[in-house]
């Protein structure tokens, strides 16, 4: 999708067309007639057009025109510059922000999916807290997460993790990083349900690769005493992505790191920033929005 906002700017400043001149070849450049004058006053136009394609890497065409005495002498070639991220994302939640009314929007997805990541930018862009249900359960108990499955195994930790989130949907204006495993439990959702919920959908090779840079220690479902760790973890994510897909694709609004990676015109999603996926999280939750009619603006 294009759409063009055009910005001119008139104003006659004083030229030396050698400084213009100079300039590197293609960017602007004189008439020759201009160059016998060093100085002159001339009605300098910029051309500013923001175009917007379907991805969020956004660009702005720059044209610079000048005339003087009624006929053009100076000329610029279109120069695109990308549009910072922030830009987008700041904009993005100025828009979306009265619609959520303050629900919170709890991210679900694998380990190594960027819940906690990504869940922290957005946090920043909207101005929301931010929270991790692993944290508040280790807080809870006064140890990590690791060390509650070796002491107490997971079916302890499962508990713990629901009353985290039961806690959390007593809350507004949160954006929370659940673990991996949340969807795997009924209660957990009917909590999640009080906010919206966002699926983090990363291909496996990704999440192992991510995981593998950061070590498992982290996390107990993964530990493994092979000295290949990278194969373990994949089969071991892999594993848990079988039995577990379903769970997540409960989720009211899903974010494909391989769609926007596909809309930057690659296959790598390692090419795919945190920004990003929180700028794609914001649009489909404002069309998860737009289509449950469930927003009410202020
Ligand atoms: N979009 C991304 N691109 C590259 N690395 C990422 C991205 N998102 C997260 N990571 C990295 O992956 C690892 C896991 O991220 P994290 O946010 O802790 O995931 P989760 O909370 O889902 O387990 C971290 O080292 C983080 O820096
Ligand atoms: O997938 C899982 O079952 C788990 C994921 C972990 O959270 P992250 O997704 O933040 O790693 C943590 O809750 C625990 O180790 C169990």
């Amino acid at each position: 999708m294009e759409a063009t906002l055009t910005q001119q700017l008139q104003f006659s400043p004083w030229i030396h067309s050698k400084s213009i001149a100079a300039k590197p070849k293609g960017s602007l450049h004189f008439s020759r007639r201009l160059e016998e004058q060093h100085m002159l006053q001339a009605p300098f136009s910029f051309n500013l057009q923001l175009s917007r394609r379907s991805s969020h890497h956004r660009t702005v065409a720059l044209k610079i025109s000048c005339s003087y005495k009624n006929s053009s002498v100076l000329e610029s070639g279109n120069h695109r510059v990308p549009v910072d991220e922030t830009f987008t994302i700041q904009r993005k939640s100025r828009e979306i922000e009265s619609y959520l009314n303050g629900r919170c929007i709890y991210f679900v997805g694998m380990m190594g999916s960027g819940k906690t990541t990504v869940g922290k930018v957005l946090s920043n862009a909207l101005g929301y807290s931010f929270s991790d249900s692993d944290s508040l359960v280790e807080q809870d108990v006064g140890i990590s997460v690791a060390e509650i499955f070796k002491v107490y195994g997971e079916d302890f930790f499962r508990e713990r993790e629901t009353e985290a989130l039961r806690k959390l949907s007593l809350m507004n204006q949160f954006v929370i990083s659940t673990g991996g495993g949340a969807v795997t439990r009924t209660i957990n959702w009917k909590y999640m349900r009080e906010g919206i919920s966002v699926w983090l959908d990363v291909p496996l090779e990704a999440l192992v690769k991510r995981i593998s840079a950061v070590g498992t220690n982290s996390r107990p479902l993964l530990h493994n005493d092979s000295t290949d760790a990278y194969s373990k973890t994949l089969v071991r994510l892999s594993t848990l992505l079988e039995e577990r897909g379903e769970a997540y694709a409960n989720a009211e609004v899903r974010v494909s790191c391989e769609k926007i990676a596909a809309k930057l015109g690659t296959k790598d999603v390692s090419n795919v920033t945190p920004m990003a996926i929180a700028i794609e999280a914001l649009e489909q939750i404002e069309i998860f929005l737009k289509r449950e009619d469930g927003y009410c603006a202020f």
